[in-house]
């Protein structure tokens, strides 16, 4: 029987005078996955945070079932002078992790997501990537009852999206209701199991083709003298820059890489493998 732990009733969020999200009426039930997409400043963050209420809404109702534990990972890191291990230890405490049990999963942790040499680095020399690794790490330590991620996936090398694809996939099977935020479509088919759209301030459900049958494709391109990357392709589709070998490594859905092929040969770019991806 659906168990619903929030549901939103014509909330908005308006702030200075602009509308970000206006009557946006959904519910969530327990061990749901649901991915929010949009396009920059459509309000993902906005109603990630407003769940987790971290802001307030400025109209509707929003209520969630008492007594959940919820877990909330910006997408950007404050700048601090702590280390990631001091971080993830204080976030630790704070959550009763007994000092045994916090250090073997930030241990376990930090070399499944590569960055266990870097825990003693301040987190304000830390990349975007690595910090969200940290976050998720984080996320990670003990297990909430709602886990909200904002832009989990962006900024990480592609051996680290399947860590975390994998990881939340686990979560997902004990029964963590997950929300997140996430650009690449092709991801979000692979760990959600609703898609919202957020565009002009409204959320709707967006169709949402079944993983199994969305083939993801990584395409190793090598590039010929004053090979450019042609515009229109979303920085969160290439996994690796040119190299010395000029050679550049996207990550794309069958249909985007369809779309994709054509604008890349005519930038003068050559095809040096395509295989499917199974993470
Ligand atoms: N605290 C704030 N004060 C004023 N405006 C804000 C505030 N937070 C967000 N906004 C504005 O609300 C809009 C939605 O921002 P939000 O960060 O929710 O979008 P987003 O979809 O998460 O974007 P991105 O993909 O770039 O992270 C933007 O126009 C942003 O400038």
């Amino acid at each position: 029987m659906p168990d619903t732990i929030i549901a939103l009733n014509t909330v908005s969020k308006i702030y200075d005078k602009k509308t970000v999200l206006k009557d946006v009426t959904f519910s969530v039930q327990r061990g749901q996955s649901i991915a929010f997409t949009g396009h920059n400043g459509s309000g993902k963050s906005t109603l990630l945070k407003l769940i987790a209420r971290l802001v307030t809404p400025s109209g509707g109702t929003l209520i969630s079932k008492s007594g959940l534990l919820f877990h909330y990972i910006p997408e950007h890191f404050p700048k601090s002078s702590l280390t990631a291990r001091q971080y993830l230890r204080h976030m630790g405490s704070i959550d009763g992790l007994n000092k045994d049990i916090l250090k073997e999963q930030e241990d376990k942790l930090s070399e499944d997501f590569f960055i266990h040499g870097m825990l003693d680095v301040p987190m304000k020399h830390l990349s975007k990537g690595t910090l969200q690794k940290v976050g998720v790490i984080q996320a990670l330590l003990k297990k909430p009852d709602v886990l909200l991620l904002d832009e989990p996936l962006s900024g990480q090398d592609i051996e680290s999206q399947a860590v975390f694809i994998r990881k939340v996939k686990e979560l997902h099977s004990e029964g963590v209701t997950l929300l997140m935020s996430c650009h690449e479509p092709h991801l979000t088919t692979r760990i959600s199991d609703l898609v919202f759209e957020i565009e002009g301030g409204i959320v709707r459900t967006a169709d949402k083709e079944p993983s199994i049958l969305q083939k993801n494709y990584i395409l190793l391109f090598d590039g010929a003298p004053q090979a450019q990357v042609p515009p229109g392709i979303s920085p969160y589709t290439v996994m690796d820059r040119t190299d010395q070998k000029g050679r550049l490594k996207i990550s794309a859905s069958e249909q985007e890489s369809d779309r994709l092929l054509p604008l890349m040969l005519e930038k003068g770019w050559k095809l040096r493998e395509m295989y499917e991806d199974h993470i």
